[in-house]
């Protein structure tokens, strides 16, 4: 049935409409996927978008001279209206127009012209590639406000907590202009208060917290979610399940930084797990430890970059194996077994050597908190599986907490294709355009930006050894904070901005820290960030969507300077941190500092970094110019492709196995 408007199913916890999902055979997405190539570049014509803004614009002549009062008593007509007709063109003109009116009066800022685009893009269903900073918080507004005057409960997702409680707050007013409520889920919210928030027309969420939210009432409905049956249940016990379910249903997401929802992080699945108390495992998580710590790299035990996985992992070689095998020989009873031994021993190893503190995860209060590699922030409450948090607790001497058993998980895949209705946009979408067509069925619209960028990215300085690169970083900061410039000082890990910060206190220049420990004050942070000769480093926190906003003297000194401390996996995610300067049309310059020891060459091309490391010595550094720039995007694209690799065999194990679990019964 084709979803109308008109027919849109109704909002409740008791049937919670989502789309259901159709097993796709191999056959079906080669169809689809060739489908694209001729679709795709016709769905994707600006064309059929930039016509919103005539329509609106003469729509918007007679709303100037009117009151607040008129403008309201026309959303209700319209409201009226949407309901029956859908978003019909000359509506959908009609609202736009209302509602940029609207926001000129409540927040001071009229959508412009590029913004209309960008919003019909996305109420169509559409991604809007946005370049950063063009506004797209103001964006969502449209399509947000037109579904919600339509009758349909819409969910704004954003990546991160600070940046949905910001959404939230600054467009708030515009939203009540027009009897809309608001609701905002974050982390700390309370089950009541995230049911409430649900309830709202519109809801900002982080896409964590609606998945979990989501999981959280698979597990309340258990093996019954039917909706007679929550009915039934209803009228017998006013305290039944549905009055503990969260969610009304997956009606229509407006998903903000789409790549990084979408397909950066679609890489692992999310899940819901209980403790599993009861199992001595701390004495052999101890025991393991101790072991591991004996054994030596390449003769018991090997490092090996897995291509397929874009992971390091580890292999106890023959060797290892026989060493472990004549310990264990005076150990406990799991000791005895070779597989488990081996896997005991290969998991502590692992949280020796591959996860670190202060670039995987921090210890606060005397416990293990992992931070998120694509937010920088701290995941609270969240754990590794298999074991592997309780090595690292007894690593770091934290009290060791209970192993976890899964009891619920879904992979963003398969959960952001159930929504009714999907949009969404980004400054960052072209080169995964095929996969988000793969997987989702969306096309990407490049929309132009409202006045002409100045953002200047000269080319990268290139040191052999990190060690020269720190102290070039250190000397450039010093000379733009004597020229009173504001410097973004972007680094890949909490460790390395806490390096730098020191190197700047031995030489006493006053800067600030935002990172997964320090992030108590970063609504503050932000705000200062663009005052003039002040020094901000920061981890992927400040990398998306945070706006710093230019004091009037700092235009004039060639605005915000980001200086990219490293380069990451994906170029997306170099193009985001760049994209805090130079935004609407402002002066900013992004410089980039790479060395030949940086993660990146050892990952993603190491056979580069070696070859690029002999021409540098031969020939000096001139050479690298020309060569680097084809360097990088050579390692970022091959470590790209591996992750999209992981990603399409994360997407089929959670298929099938969804698969097997319907056939015994459940659900998830
Ligand atoms: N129509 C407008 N009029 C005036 N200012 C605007 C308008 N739209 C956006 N802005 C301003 O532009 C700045 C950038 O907006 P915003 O942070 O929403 O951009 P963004 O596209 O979401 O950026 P990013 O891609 O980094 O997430 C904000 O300071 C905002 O107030």
């Amino acid at each position: 049935m084709h979803l109308s408007v008109a027919n849109w199913p109704r909002a409740d916890h008791f049937t919670r409409p989502e789309k259901k999902e159709r097993r796709r055979t191999v056959l079906d997405r080669l169809a689809w996927e060739a489908a694209g190539v001729v679709a795709r570049p016709l769905l994707e014509r600006m064309s059929r978008f930039s016509r919103v803004v005539n329509a609106a614009a003469l729509a918007g002549e007679s709303l100037t001279g009117e009151t607040d009062e008129a403008l309201r008593h026309r959303s209700v007509n319209l409201r009226r209206r949407l309901r029956v007709d859908g978003f019909a063109f000359p509506l959908v003109a009609e609202s736009f127009a209302l509602i940029r009116e609207a926001a000129g009066r409540v927040l001071g800022m009229r959508h412009f012209d590029c913004q209309l685009v960008g919003g019909y893009v996305i109420l169509s269903g559409l991604l809007a590639e946005m370049e950063t900073g063009e506004g797209k918080t103001l964006v969502a507004t449209l399509p947000a406000i037109t579904a919600a005057l339509a009758g349909i409960p819409v969910h704004v997702i954003t990546v991160n907590d600070y940046l949905t409680q910001r959404d939230a707050d600054l467009m708030g007013a515009l939203y009540r202009f027009f009897g809309i409520t608001v609701g905002c889920v974050i982390h700390d919210k309370t089950p009541a208060q995230r049911r409430a928030a649900y309830g709202c027309d519109v809801t900002y969420c982080t896409n964590k917290e609606v998945v979990f939210d989501y999981l959280r009432d698979r597990i309340v409905l258990g093996h019954a979610p039917g909706a007679l049956h929550l009915h039934a249940e209803h009228l017998y016990n006013r305290y039944g399940r549905s009055e503990q379910l969260l969610l009304r249903g997956l009606h229509y997401a407006i998903v903000d930084e789409v790549d990084s929802v979408l397909v950066d992080e679609a890489r692992t699945p999310l899940i819901i797990s209980r403790s599993d108390a009861g199992q001595g495992e701390e004495a052999e998580a101890r025991q393991a430890l101790a072991l591991a710590g004996e054994l030596k790299e390449s003769v018991h035990y090997r490092i090996d970059y897995e291509v397929d996985q874009g992971v390091n992992t580890i292999t106890v070689t023959e060797q290892g194996r026989e060493a472990v095998g004549l310990a264990a020989a005076s150990m406990g009873t799991a000791w005895q077994s070779p597989i488990r031994r081996e896997e005991l021993v290969r998991k502590a190893l692992t949280a020796l050597y591959l996860y670190r503190l202060d670039e995987h995860y921090l210890v606060q209060d005397d416990k293990v908190q992992i931070i998120d590699e694509f937010t920088g922030r701290v995941m609270p409450d969240r754990s590794w599986e298999g074991g592997l948090h309780q090595l690292i607790e007894v690593k770091e001497g934290c009290p060791v907490t209970g192993q976890r058993e899964t009891v619920a998980r879904i992979s963003y895949q398969r959960f952001f294709r159930r929504y009714l209705k999907l949009g969404g946009m980004t400054g960052t979408a072209r080169e995964i355009r095929r996969e988000l067509w793969a997987i989702y069925g969306l096309p990407v619209v490049r929309i132009p930006t409202n006045r002409p960028l100045q953002r200047q990215i000269p080319p990268d300085e290139i040191f052999p050894t990190l060690a020269e690169k720190y102290a070039a970083v250190v000397q450039r900061v010093e000379a733009l904070y004597r020229q009173e410039i504001p410097v973004l000082l972007g680094t890949r890990t909490v460790a390395v901005s806490e390096y730098f910060s020191g190197l700047l206190a031995r030489r006493d220049i006053p800067h600030q820290v935002l990172n997964a420990k320090q992030d108590a004050e970063e609504a503050l942070i932000v705000s200062r960030a663009g005052e003039p000769g002040r020094i901000t480093i920061a981890t992927n926190m400040a990398g998306r969507g945070t706006d710093i906003k230019l004091a009037p003297e700092v235009a004039r000194r060639g605005g915000l300077h980001v200086l990219m401390t490293e380069r990451h996996e994906s170029g997306r995610v170099d193009r985001q941190l760049a994209g805090r300067c130079g935004r609407q049309g402002d002066p900013g310059r992004c410089e980039g500092f790479v060395s030949l020891e940086d993660p990146l060459f050892k990952d993603g091309s190491p056979g580069l970094a070696g070859r690029a490391a002999l021409l540098l010595e031969k020939r000096g550094a001139g050479l690298w110019k020309p060569l680097g720039k084809k360097a990088i995007t050579r390692a970022q694209r091959k470590l790209e492709k591996v992750h999209a690799g992981a990603r399409k065999r994360l997407l089929r194990y959670d298929e099938n196995r969804s698969d097997t679990l319907s056939f015994s019964g459940r659900s998830e």
